[in-house]
């Protein structure tokens, strides 16, 4: 989502972390059946213990992700934006930061500091070099913070993560962990007339930056699911309900999770084993 815009969307909730998360587990583990009724009522993504999975949302620049992902958030999901991790990983004192300054000169400061983000955007969206530089120095910062903000989220019993990762075909990493991938599309026209409002770019700048990834058509076929956001706002909606549904039905399963709780359960029982044969006295 590009930050200073105001979203056309009601009630938009500012994260107030990378995650946007704005419901808790239900603690019996089940979820009311989804009716339009309840659509924008908080209904809390499930819990069931040893069930838990990925979902990989991505498209193209200003295809309508951030959007799309409210919708996810005002359902209950658990939701990852990973432009907001991109813009904390960059901030003054990170070592992404001195690596870009390192890279990219002083000419990318601002007066305070920070990354002037017009300033590297103009830079790395006309130049594919600078722009695989910069993603040599983020991605691994940005890949890190998304790991642990997944597994707090993973600890807190959620049924599914859904990780908004723009670049998610084009780096291709992450997608072996994606149980299900979702790409919200809109055709190309209508994607610049998004991106030049609200960016308030000109046309060539826009279409260099929609370069710089790999066509939306392409995505498409790579993905599970496909959200098609070329229209009206309420029918984009409406298919992201229907998609919360099915994804909320499935039963797939990370193996991390029974991993991890395996790995305790063996911890705690081999210091209870040391400690009853060595520390409590014989009788
Ligand atoms: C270049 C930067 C400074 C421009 O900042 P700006 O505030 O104008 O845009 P914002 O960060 O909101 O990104 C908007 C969209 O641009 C596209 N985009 C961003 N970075 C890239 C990139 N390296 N390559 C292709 N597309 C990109 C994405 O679709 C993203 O959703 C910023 O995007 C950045 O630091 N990018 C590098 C980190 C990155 O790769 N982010 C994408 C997440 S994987
Ligand atoms: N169905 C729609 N009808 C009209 N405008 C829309 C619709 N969907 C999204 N928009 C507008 O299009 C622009 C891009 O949407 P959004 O910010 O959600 O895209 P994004 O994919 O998250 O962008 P980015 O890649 O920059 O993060 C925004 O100004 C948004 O308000």
């Amino acid at each position: 989502m590009h930050a200073s815009m105001p979203s056309p969307f009601p009630a938009e909730a500012k994260p107030v972390s990378f995650r946007r998360s704005c419901g808790e587990p239900s603690p019996l583990g089940s979820l009311a059946p989804v009716t339009p009724d309840s659509w924008f009522s908080i209904s809390p993504t499930s819990l069931l213990p040893g069930k838990m999975f990925l979902v990989g949302l991505t498209g193209g620049i200003a295809s309508g992700k951030s959007s799309v992902i409210q919708v996810f958030q005002q359902l209950g999901c658990a939701v990852i934006d990973v432009d907001i991790i991109a813009r904390h990983v960059v901030q003054p004192g990170y070592p992404a930061h001195r690596r870009i300054v390192e890279a990219f000169g002083t000419e990318v400061l601002l007066e305070n500091g920070d990354i002037d983000r017009k300033v590297l955007g103009d830079l790395i969206f006309n130049q594919p070099d600078r722009r695989h530089l910069l993603n040599s120095i983020t991605h691994p910062e940005i890949c890190k913070e998304m790991m642990k903000e997944t597994f707090k989220y993973f600890l807190r019993g959620y049924r599914y993560v859904i990780l908004d990762i723009p670049l998610l075909f084009e780096t291709k990493k992450l997608l072996k962990y994606m149980k299900h991938t979702v790409v919200v599309y809109c055709d190309r026209d209508t994607q610049l007339t998004r991106l030049m409002r609200r960016n308030n770019l000109s046309r060539e700048d826009a279409e260099a930056r929609i370069k710089a990834q790999l066509p939306l058509k392409d995505k498409v076929r790579m993905a599970h699911h496909v959200l098609d956001n070329s229209g009206e706002w309420s029918v984009t909606k409406r298919q992201v309900v229907l998609l919360h549904a099915e994804l909320e039905h499935s039963l797939e399963y990370l193996p991390l999770r029974l991993g991890v709780l395996t790995g305790l359960a063996g911890i705690v029982s081999l210091l209870y084993l040391l400690l009853t044969h060595y520390l409590l006295p014989s009788p």
